[in-house]
This record gives C-alpha cells, structure tokens and sequence, in this order.
C-alpha cells in the first residue's frame, strides 16, 4: 500500500504527442506516481493517429505507476480536442484519427461557413467559426474524400471519448470536448441537429453528452487495466478545459499553454460568441466557458528551428530586426491553414542565435494577439500570466512570452496541467467537491513569478507588419506555389 493520506486517484492526458497518467492523493494533491509512453503523429498532408496507440500508450503509461494504480478509486481521461474518430460496428478505428491540427479540411470549412448563415450565424449558434480543427469540418472532409469510410461508421468520438468508452463500455462525452465539434450548439447546450444532418451525420452516432460531476460508469474486466473492481470513471474533457480545472482557473485570469498547440483561454461566465473566428467560444468542464484561441506552431515548430540551425533550443541571441513567422503545419491564428513559414529582414550579421529567437517570436506573438480577446472586460489585466505545457519549462520561452507581453508570469511548479486537471475531476466524483476547488485545495498554481518588464513593441509591430505585407503569399494555397 501507498503512504497516502487519502484516496488516489488517476488523471490521464492524452494528448498529441504522448499519453500521461498521473496517481494524485486526493487529500493532498501529491503525485505518487506516473508515467507516459509516446504516440506518432503522421506528417505530409494530413496528421492523423492510431487511436488504438492512444490504448496502448495508455496501459505503458498506467503500468508505469505500478501498484499505486491498482489501489486508485476514480480514473478521468482528458484529451487533445477535436480529433475525428470513426468506429465499426465491432468499436474498431474504420481508419486513423484526423487530428486537431490537420489542415486538409479547409476548403470544406469555408464551405460550411458560406452554407449555414455565414461567421456571426455560426459563433451564436456553436460558440465558434469552424476552420479545419474543428471536427465537423473533418467529418464533412471524409464524406467527400473517403465517402466508403463514413459508410462504415457507426459511431463517432472523440479521442478522450474513445479511452473513456474502453474504460466503462459506455459511449459518452462531456460539454467541454463536445463545445470544439462544431455540431453542439452553445445556446442549447445539445446536438444541433441542423448542422448534424447538413453534414449527413446521424446523431445516434455520436455519445451522450454527460453532466459535470457525474460518474459515467465503473472500469470493465475487460479494459484489461491495473484498476480495481468498481474504479469509477469521471466524465473527462478536452486537454485545454482539464488544464482550466487543473489549475482550479477563476474568471479573470489567463493560461498561456505552450505545447504542440500554443493556447491562450481564460474561464468566462458569459458564453463567448466571436465572429471573428479568433477565439472559439468553448465550454469548461463546470458549467462556465473557455474562450480560447489556438496555434498550430509551438513548441514542435519552433524546436525545429532550432534543429535546421544546429543549436539548442535555449541558444536564443537578442537584438535581431530579423522576422521569422513559423507557421510549419499552417496556421489557425491567424487564419492561415495553407501559409509555410516566412523569413524576412535577413543580414550578413545576423546570428543563428537571434534566428531562432524570431521563431520564439514569431509564435508567440500569434498568441498574444489575441490575449485581450479571451479575457472579459473587467478581468485584470495586471494580473501574471499562467504559462504552462511543455514549453514553459524553457527560459527561452518564458521571457519570450515575459517581453512580448509586457506582464508578469507566472510559472506553475506543477508540470502536467492537463493530467492535474483530470485527477481532480475524477477526486470531484469520488468526494462530491468542484474538481477546480481540489486544484485550488491542491495549490496547482503554486510557482515563480517573473516580474513584469516594458513591452517589446518594435518587436510587436515588426512582426504585425511582415504578416500584413505577406498576406498573398500566406493565403496561397498550396497548390497555387
Ligand atoms: N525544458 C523545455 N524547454 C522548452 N520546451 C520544452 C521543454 N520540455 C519540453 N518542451 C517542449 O514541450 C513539448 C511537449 O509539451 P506538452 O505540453 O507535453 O505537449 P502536448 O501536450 O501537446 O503533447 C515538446 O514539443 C517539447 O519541445
Ligand atoms: O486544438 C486545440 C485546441 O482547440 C489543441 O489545443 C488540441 O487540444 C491539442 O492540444 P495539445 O496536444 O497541444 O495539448
């Protein structure tokens, strides 16, 4: 037995690149123990996954944290959002997953727009202008593309729905991941089945959107899973929600996450409606709201950068007037799914080092735009910033985000966010709290601040200014090249 003070619990992410379990005290909000195992991710044109990786890098991850997942009473999956999972009839994938960061759907994006009312239509009707992360513009893509594989569908999920219905048997979702399919209207907080039957989704297929807080069923035999008889299973969400919860986030305070997506989210009580298509008007995992926008081009981007000069990622040299937008895989903000990547203002003098501090630049600056967006118009804008994801472990990154912000930052101790978040939601359905009030009674936040400093503003407008002149060039599709 463990030396706990209290129950445990698991809390899983799932995200992009690897699958993370956590075993949390609930009383104290210790890690006990955890583990992680990587996922791939193909490239070329599209980015899609095996969701059945996503089942085994769960069970690697689970069997790392050895005997102290036996002894868990509650498990909760979050998961990357908006990925399209298509199963047969036997719960099988019918193909890959297409993730959240594949771009292919573009076209039937603008489509779907133009078809249903328009950007303002869509932002009050789902919280959000679909662009091609969103799942209903993938399923509009298969239709179209690979007609014989919507054919074999019978059930559709999404990635932390799929774990969760090997978990317990039971196909269902929460309002937090349903929020980024496109196909959940905000005002109603159901299916909305005007868009589901313009796209030919039958909504038997999809999963029952659950309550917050309720228990969606116990652990099978089957699952073949180091838990005991009767570990409940907690609702789940999507990763950018778990980490609100995680972080037991209050309206008014804004997350910076920096990992294979960068996201810029705070929590709302009014239900977001851009029709910019800037910020998707998400849902929380409470029953409040998560206006966010996201990138495609964090930390894999700019890491790569740092790969094709040859240096470490920490090698960053100040003073360059040098832009590098690094918009790899496409980018969603700004909305630019078939733009590459962009240099400009190179110099016989300038260094490697400040090459790659542009790329740092570069991506953070597509965040920061949309900083004011998300955050209400009472919050505090004084308040830090919270960085977190795999990124903010970086210095680079952290006075990246410091400089170009011009507020202070604060950096949590704790390093899985998302898992965090999914521990508390599955300690919320074992003792009855609001899973963002154990993250609070955890202290999740706890870390560094680093003091405010003077906005780089040169840096600001020289980069708003090299996206602007590039336009043609970044809206070019790529078969226009
Ligand atoms: N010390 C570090 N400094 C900068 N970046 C880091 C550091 N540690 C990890 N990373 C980056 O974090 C990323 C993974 O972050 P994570 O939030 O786990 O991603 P995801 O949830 O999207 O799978 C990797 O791409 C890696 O480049
Ligand atoms: O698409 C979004 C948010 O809308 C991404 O944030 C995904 O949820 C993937 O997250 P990570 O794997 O980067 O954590």
């Amino acid at each position: 037995m463990s030396a706990a003070e209290g129950p445990l619990v698991v809390g899983v992410d799932t995200s992009t690149q690897s699958t993370k379990a956590l075993v949390v005290d609930v009383a104290t909000g210790e890690v006990v123990a955890s583990g992680q195992a990587p996922h791939t991710v193909s490239s070329g044109a599209g980015r899609e996954s095996d969701p059945r990786q996503w089942w085994d890098a769960l069970r690697e991850a689970l069997h790392q944290c050895g005997d102290a997942a036996r002894e868990a009473a509650a498990v909760s999956v979050a998961g990357q959002q908006h990925g399209l999972v298509t199963l047969d009839a036997q719960g099988a994938p019918v193909r890959p997953a297409l993730l959240w960061n594949d771009v292919r759907s573009a076209p039937q994006a603008r489509r779907l727009v133009e078809e249903l009312g328009g950007p303002k239509a869509w932002a009050e009707r789902t919280g959000s202008v679909p662009g091609p992360s969103i799942t209903v513009t993938k399923w509009a893509w298969l239709a179209e593309h690979e007609p014989e594989s919507v054919r074999a569908t019978t059930a559709v999920r999404l990635p932390h729905d799929y774990l969760t219905e090997l978990l317990t048997g039971q196909g269902t979702t929460d309002r937090g991941d349903a929020s980024g399919t496109g196909w959940w209207a905000s005002g109603t907080e159901a299916y909305d089945e005007e868009v589901l039957g313009h796209v030919g989704l039958d909504p038997t297929l999809l999963p029952r959107v659950v309550r917050p807080g309720e228990v969606v069923g116990t652990v099978r035999d089957s699952a073949g899973l180091p838990f005991a008889k009767g570990t409940l299973v907690a609702p789940g969400t999507g990763d950018n929600a778990a980490a609100a919860l995680g972080l037991g986030l209050r309206p008014g305070t804004a997350v910076l996450s920096l990992g294979t997506s960068g996201t810029v989210y705070a929590v709302s009580t009014r239900r977001p409606a851009d029709p910019t298509g800037t910020v998707a008007g998400f849902a929380d995992a409470r029953g409040d709201w998560l206006p966010l926008a996201c990138t495609l081009n964090c930390t894999l981007a700019v890491d790569r950068v740092a790969a094709l000069l040859g240096i470490d990622r920490e090698a960053v040299e100040p003073g360059a007037s040098v832009t590098l937008l690094p918009y790899l895989d496409g980018e969603r903000t700004p909305a630019l799914p078939h733009a590459s990547g962009l240099l400009h203002g190179l110099r016989h003098d300038t260094t490697a080092g400040q090459l790659l501090q542009a790329a740092y630049d570069g991506a953070v600056h597509s965040l920061l735009g949309a900083l004011d967006l998300v955050l209400d118009e009472d919050a505090d804008r004084s308040a830090p910033l919270l960085l977190i994801g795999g990124g903010a472990r970086g210095r680079a990154w952290q006075q990246t985000v410091r400089r170009l912000s011009g507020r202070a930052v604060q950096v949590p101790e704790a390093k899985e966010l998302v898992a965090l978040g999914a521990a508390a939601q599955a300690a919320g359905v074992l003792t009855g709290e609001d899973p963002a009030a154990v993250a609070r009674r955890w202290n999740t936040a706890r870390g560094p601040v680093l003091e405010v400093g003077e906005r780089d503003e040169a840096a600001l407008a020289r980069i708003a200014g090299v996206i602007s002149d590039a336009a043609p060039l970044l809206e070019r599709e790529a078969d226009q090249r």
